[in-house]
């Protein structure tokens, strides 16, 4: 049975009496969850103590938390940047790495992204991969050859014992905050390429799961998430609203 991953990207939104008004309003719309399920929340890095806590408040502890990025250093002169054993430190589990926006707006490289995932992993965060292809490389067919890329080079010499660890998500660049996501089809068929790319590095790799991402909605969660590839979801809009994420959640 592979994981199962229902994650909220908040992005740069968010102050800590919002934390705390979404924290209280979540824990009770996720009662009766499926345990199965596992639930996080990504906010801005500075908020995620006050979401911890505001969690905690309301006995939400089965609620994960995590970052949105971290350094690709351990620790030194690196100004500005937050560690991964840093985000562990204040009960971190998660980490986003290699997002989209992050690749697009500070030029982040396969390489950089994979040192990334690995001190992801050795700070004890369980990475969650970002991979996907811009509307023009999708329009020249090379969607897989882009998703492979990514995948084999940032997920480079994960240690074998590592890879349980390891999430994927498939966010096509076209989909995010467009309001047109991707169809149940066309986003199962580049999982399954995603499943065999992994397999291709490792055969423990194919346990990771994959989820998707790009223009979630509550309507459309169930479809996706019902495809036997789509392991789960990584939402941004919507996760905004704790309702919408509980409803989504419900769906995964
Ligand atoms: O980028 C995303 C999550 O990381 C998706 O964002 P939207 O759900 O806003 O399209």
């Amino acid at each position: 049975m592979r994981r199962r991953l229902i994650a909220a990207n908040w992005k740069l939104n968010g102050t800590g009496a919002f934390a705390a008004e979404y924290a209280a309003e979540l824990v009770p719309a996720l009662e009766g969850l499926d345990p199965a399920v596992e639930v996080a929340v990504m906010p801005p890095a500075i908020l995620l103590p006050a979401l911890r806590e505001s969690l905690n408040d309301n006995s939400g502890r089965r609620v994960m938390v995590g970052v949105q990025d971290v350094s690709a250093w351990e620790a030194g002169a690196y100004t500005g940047e937050i560690a991964a054993s840093m985000a562990a430190d204040q009960h971190g589990s998660f980490a986003i790495i290699g997002h989209s926006e992050r690749r697009q707006y500070w030029s982040e490289s396969d390489s950089r992204i994979n040192a990334k995932v690995l001190q992801a992993l050795s700070a004890g965060l369980d990475p969650i991969l970002c991979v996907g292809e811009t509307e023009a490389e999708r329009e020249a067919g090379d969607t897989e050859a882009v998703v492979s890329r990514q995948v084999r080079e940032a997920l480079a010499d994960v240690p074998e014992a590592d890879w349980r660890h390891v999430c994927v998500a498939y966010e096509p660049v076209w989909a995010i905050g467009t309001g047109k996501s991707a169809t149940a089809e066309q986003a199962q068929a580049v999982h399954a390429h995603i499943r065999g790319a992994l397999g291709e590095l490792d055969p423990a790799a194919t346990e990771a799961p994959v989820i998707y991402g790009g223009s979630v909605k509550p309507e459309t969660a169930g479809e996706l998430f019902a495809q036997p590839d789509i392991d789960g979801g990584l939402i941004g809009g919507a996760s905004l609203n704790a309702t919408d994420f509980a409803a989504i959640c419900r769906a995964g």
